[in-house]
């Protein structure tokens, strides 16, 4: 998908929520055990209540990868449904890889050609070669890690490098990459008051947010500064949105939860737009 047409979809759907399908069978309805494909049918349930107020999924790979080839299974399940039901739905790979770029090229093939993800969430430790493979995939996009919405960003990414904070210098450098148009930075929600040092450096650019609802990040605060004038927004929420109810009404309750959301950034963007 291209970011005009994501920008697009922002604008009729007024609505910049991704929500993050992190599926837990610790967490889903019990009844749904027993079907085939439990972590799918709890997807699709998800999606089919929700889509209406979302422009992106987001699943965690950690989340599919934990039950191994059955979770695999799910992960393409689901990312399938997607694309033939939903195909103005951006989605985003949260796989957080990097690694030389001989071998990003392979990740890159897995989640943007073999998968058919619109774009993957990449850590930018390993440099400029670890992720232009990424953006060789026409209309894809790598998402990399800026400022992240734990604690532990505090360990190194706010540290000082050249009088810069360790995240500005990944913002700066990473704009001279070769496709970085195609770039996008996740940002979390519970960072919000760095937010307008943040568009000083990369006014346009999406910045994917994760960190409200759960981890405590707010909408509102995220806002003020963090829009862009095409938006330039993608904020998650995963537990907040799916286990709204862990019992068989799940999927209506994470429908109202999510047109909760979009409701408030429907009044957001009546303003900002
Ligand atoms: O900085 C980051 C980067 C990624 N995440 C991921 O987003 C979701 C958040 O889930 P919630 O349940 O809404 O807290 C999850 O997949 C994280 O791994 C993040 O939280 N922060």
């Amino acid at each position: 998908m291209t970011t005009d047409q994501l920008v697009f979809e922002i604008k009729r759907k007024k609505s910049f929520l991704c929500i993050g399908l992190d599926v837990d069978l610790d967490k889903i309805p019990s009844f749904l055990l027993e079907e085939e494909d439990p972590i799918f049918s709890f997807n699709k349930g998800i999606i089919d209540a929700t889509h209406q107020y979302a422009v992106a999924y987001k699943p965690n790979i950690a989340f599919y990868e934990a039950y191994g080839l059955k979770g695999w299974k799910s992960l393409e399940r689901t990312i399938e449904y997607l694309n033939q039901n939903y195909p103005s739905i951006f989605t985003i790979a949260d796989a957080k890889r990097g690694d030389i770029g001989n071998t990003a090229s392979m990740y890159a093939k897995a989640f943007l050609e073999t998968l058919n993800f619109d774009s993957i969430t990449i850590a930018p430790y390993m440099g400029r070669d670890s992720v232009e493979p990424f953006l060789d995939f026409p209309n894809k996009h790598a998402i990399l890690l800026a400022l992240t919405s734990n604690e532990g960003a505090y360990d190194f990414q706010t540290k000082k490098m050249n009088g810069k904070f360790l995240y500005q210098e990944v913002l700066e450098t990473s704009k001279s990459w070769k496709n970085s148009e195609q770039l996008m930075y996740v940002v979390g929600a519970t960072k919000a008051e760095y937010f307008k040092e943040i568009r000083k450096i990369v006014p346009k650019a999406f910045l994917l947010v994760p960190g409200i609802g759960a981890q405590g990040g707010n909408l509102q605060d995220v806002c003020k500064y963090g829009l862009s004038p095409d938006v330039g927004l993608l904020v998650n929420s995963s537990r907040g949105i799916i286990y709204a109810s862990k019992a068989s009404d799940f999927a209506e309750a994470a429908g109202k939860e999510a047109s909760r959301l979009q409701k408030e950034m429907e009044a957001i963007l009546e303003e900002w737009l």
